[in-house]
């Protein structure tokens, strides 16, 4: 459908919204005492409570309504078919494919791709018991302990992100065994300007530092230079031809073979993977390799299993009781209908610190568009601005915003129910029930506003809560690779829905591409090239640098 603005179920919800503003979040609580129970969700040990937000039972029916308008079923299917639903790249977006188990199937032009991923697994699996059993040597003959992923976005923001949430994870091998990846020590460089790289080069031992330059493409110029600058430092201070070094310091991780042969990786230090995979959605292949020398490769298979059961639950679940559909559905109730054009992601767990960069990534780089599938500019609002922290440190930064200030914002509040073991101090285990309580105290006064005292009217306004900042509460058992697979694979999905909604293309980042040109060509004015052809304020900043 084209003009989904313009169809009936849009204008219904429309006048639904209106409808809805003008009774508070707090009432829709005070008039149903069964919210939580017509309005939370499970997956396995996930639940997703979305009676914080504002709309009732009947609102989701009608934005189901919506959803089957837009043909959402059948888009679903053609994701994990491999349609080419990356229109703009002929490509199909496989993701799903990558956490398979082994013995399923997936055909793309005639190929039983699984049969690669399958292949490429048993690769990674190969390596990193090279690495962790110390077999894996750097070119003096000592073993590796540490290794650096060179990469960006999302060659960078899913392994950095899985290896911080999973650190408790004991690594084990796939026979149970610990694996000895003690030793191993992870770091993520990314910045263009090489500070994170040159802060690591002070204190690492050459000798003993693998590289893993992860690039999809093997020509982003923020990989490329770091990996170059890496080089140097390791010929500098390496007593080994440059053949050797690069053999025995550097592992690559691309789609494109050729390049990382030019580069100088030998073809059994290359990790690939395809096309149909993007990006942003690639933390599922070697582009992991990271997480799987961080936490052993049978985490790293937990984690393909916990988000393939995620996969499972979007593709045969009713919408009705479909978590990612929900999700997305409830964002574009707040977007679409409620204007609210900011969207905070709140982790309860120092361990999720990195997840609000990777849903930025995710989310704004695949929603982030305003031209539909056939080319025409939309006339509604599409992926809101994301942010966020963690939640108890953003209490004491921007929560003052989200309660007082003019700005509506939707938030996702994350939190794993069970934290510390019975071996844990007390004081840790009761810093986990302060965290609990914080979590809940916050979506309750956002969404709830100061009703939920009993004088509050009696305020001077500067002490009033209005409320109504619509919440979702994710809560896991406990955060463990297959919980973390299932909470990123239900985020992909809803990243999904809503660009069927939208009839926008999720998989394409076309504006990221007129960037990289301009700074190209700029590189030469920087070198005291003419800039005559530059506009005032860009010429004028060169002109300083130069003078
Ligand atoms: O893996 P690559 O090809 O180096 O790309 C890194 C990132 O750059 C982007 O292409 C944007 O410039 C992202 O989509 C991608 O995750």
């Amino acid at each position: 459908m084209n003009n989904i603005s313009e169809s009936s179920q849009w204008q219904a919800l429309k006048a639904l919204a209106d409808q809805q503003r003008q009774q508070p979040i707090h009432q829709l609580f005070s008039e149903n005492p069964k919210r939580f129970e017509q309005l939370s969700f499970r997956q396995g040990e996930l639940l997703v409570d979305f009676s914080k937000q504002h709309f009732q039972r009947d609102t989701l029916e009608q934005l189901i309504a919506l959803a089957e308008q837009c043909e959402l079923p059948n888009w679903i299917r053609q994701l994990f078919e491999g349609a080419e639903v990356n229109h703009t790249e002929n490509r199909p977006a496989l993701h799903t494919a990558l956490r398979l188990p082994e013995g399923k199937e997936c055909w793309l032009e005639g190929k039983n791709i699984s049969i690669d991923v399958q292949q490429n697994l048993q690769r990674m699996d190969d390596l990193v018991h090279m690495i962790h059993s110390g077999q894996w040597r750097g070119c003096s003959g000592e073993a590796i302990d540490t290794v650096v992923n060179i990469g960006v976005g999302g060659s960078d923001l899913g392994p950095l992100m899985a290896c911080n949430a999973l650190a408790e994870t004991p690594a084990r091998d796939d026979s149970g065994r610990l694996a000895q990846q003690a030793a191993i020590d992870v770091h993520f460089v990314s910045s263009m300007d090489g500070s994170q790289l040159a802060d690591l080069l002070k204190v690492l031992n050459p000798m003993r530092t693998l590289f893993v330059i992860a690039s999809k493409s093997f020509t982003t110029i923020d990989t490329m230079a770091n990996a170059a600058t890496a080089k140097e430092w390791l010929n500098q201070n390496a007593n080994c031809s440059e053949t050797a070094l690069v053999a025995r310091h550097f592992i690559a991780v691309s789609s494109k073979p050729e390049k990382m042969l030019a580069w100088g990786i030998p073809k059994q230090n290359q990790l690939e993977f395809w096309e149909w995979t993007g990006g942003r959605y690639s933390m599922w292949s070697a582009i992991g390799l990271l997480i799987a020398l961080k936490l052993g490769m049978s985490a790293f298979k937990t984690m393909l299993a916990g988000a393939h059961s995620m996969d499972e639950h979007f593709r045969q679940a009713p919408l009705e009781e479909n978590i990612p559909a929900l999700l997305a559905l409830t964002g574009i109730w707040n977007i679409n209908f409620l204007n609210i054009g900011a969207h905070a992601i709140l982790p309860y767990d120092g361990r999720l610190k990195n997840l609000p960069a990777y849903l930025e990534q995710l989310e704004m780089e695949s929603n982030g568009k305003s031209v539909n599938r056939q080319g025409e500019t939309v006339d509604y609002n599409t992926c809101p601005i994301l942010w966020g922290e963690i939640g108890t440190n953003a209490q004491h930064a921007f929560y003052q915003l989200l309660h007082q200030g003019t700005e509506a914002v939707m938030c996702d509040f994350i939190v794993a129910a069970k934290r510390y073991g019975p071996d844990a101090s007390q004081e840790l285990r009761h810093q986990h029930q302060l965290n609990l309580a914080n979590c809940f105290a916050q979506s309750r006064i956002l969404a709830l506003g100061d009703s939920v005292l009993e004088d509050a009217q009696s305020a001077p306004a500067h002490k009033r809560y209005q409320g109504n900042q619509p919440c979702t509460t994710i809560m896991l058992n406990e955060l463990s690779p297959f919980t973390f697979g299932q909470l990123i694979a239900m985020y992909e999905h809803k990243v999904f829905v809503q660009s069927v909604i939208w009839g926008i293309n999720p998989f394409d980042q076309w504006g990221v591409e007129l960037g990289k040109q301009v700074a190209t060509n700029l590189l030469g004015q920087l070198d005291g090239h003419e800039t005559d052809n530059l506009d005032a304020s860009t010429a004028g900043l060169i002109q300083a640098i130069n003078q």
